[in-house]
């Protein structure tokens, strides 16, 4: 769990640069959550998902909590546990021919994620959430359809906390084909508004590669565009192909290394051929490895 402004860690969101392809989808979310509406966005690897609900999230001036999902996350994270025993002692000794020992021990509670988000009214961003079991996303369907989170299994005297009015949630998650993703709810998916996300054009790329890696615009718009066509190839062969990721890394480690983004460099080469490799590979799995390096290699020599 990171609770972004308490965490001191808002320069994450402070590196999230706004794309004007995202323009009408930030209108449209906004306006949503401000309804009281959850939000889902869905989309392959890469889009830039989190990074929008982030942006979205962090304009709503609330505290902004970001969670991943996981498999192994349970209700004691998301509700809260007991940690253990805390005793206190008091020893009364002021009159010396009397001695008094008063002693209590009492269960110590540590609140889970989930309950102090909805208890304080927190911008919830939960980041592919279908990583987790749907029983474990259960607890969304009461906090969305009757504005309560139960507390369940907890030996609390109260059955639930009502949700503060300010809460709202970011749902984001994968396509059900990719690995390590369960097949969601259709009760969850119902209560939600699922707005799917495609890759940003190549020029929009650039501008955020540019930003996050420093390298200049021209030289980014010739990362992506190089990029961009290895995933439409890769498109053709029904897989998605490498992603906005790829691009930054490839920025990132040529201006490291101070190596020229020019295609016709040897350790340039050898670097997108590091970062692309496995997409591409995936992609072309009927071919054999020299075909994949081919293909590789000729989009990389037209930069
Ligand atoms: N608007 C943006 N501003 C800055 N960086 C961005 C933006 N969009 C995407 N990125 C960067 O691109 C990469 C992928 O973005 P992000 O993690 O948001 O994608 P995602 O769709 O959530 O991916 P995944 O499904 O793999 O989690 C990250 O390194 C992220 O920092």
């Amino acid at each position: 769990m990171t609770v972004l402004k308490e965490a001191g860690l808002e320069k994450v969101n402070d590196d999230i640069f706004y794309a004007e392809a995202f323009e009408d989808v930030i209108r449209r979310t906004s306006g949503y959550l401000e309804a009281g509406y959850p939000i889902h966005f869905t989309g392959p690897s890469g889009v830039g998902k989190t990074s929008l609900a982030l942006y979205i999230a962090k304009k709503r001036k609330r505290p902004v909590m970001l969670m991943h999902g996981n498999h192994e996350l349970s209700n004691k994270d998301l509700i809260g546990s007991y940690t253990g025993y805390s005793s206190k002692k008091v020893i009364d000794n002021y009159i010396h021919s009397v001695y008094k020992k008063d002693e209590k021990v009492s269960e110590t509670w540590k609140n889970g994620r989930l309950l102090e988000a909805v208890k304080n009214g927190y911008t919830l961003v939960y980041d592919e959430f279908t990583r987790s079991k749907p029983s474990t996303n259960n607890l969304f369907l009461s906090i969305l359809e009757e504005g309560i989170l139960p507390l369940y299994g907890t030996k609390h005297s109260q059955p639930f906390i009502k949700v503060h009015p300010e809460f709202s949630v970011l749902f984001t998650s994968n396509p059900e084909e990719y690995a390590g993703v369960y097949q969601t709810q259709e009760a969850l998916l119902d209560r939600l508004i699922t707005i799917p996300l495609q890759p940003l054009g190549q020029s929009e790329e650039a501008v955020i590669v540019s930003k996050k890696t420093g390298i200049d615009e021209t030289e980014a718009k010739n990362v992506t565009a190089f990029v961009s066509r290895l995933r439409e190839s890769c498109k053709k062969k029904g897989n998605e192909g490498p992603s906005l990721r790829a691009s930054i890394m490839i920025a990132l480690l040529a201006a490291k290394a101070d190596l020229p983004i020019k295609g016709d460099n040897e350790e340039f080469q050898q670097l997108v051929m590091d970062i692309v490799w496995y997409q591409v590979r995936k992609a072309f799995e009927k071919e054999t490895d020299s075909k994949v390096q081919n293909v590789i290699l000729s989009e990389c020599k037209k930069i």
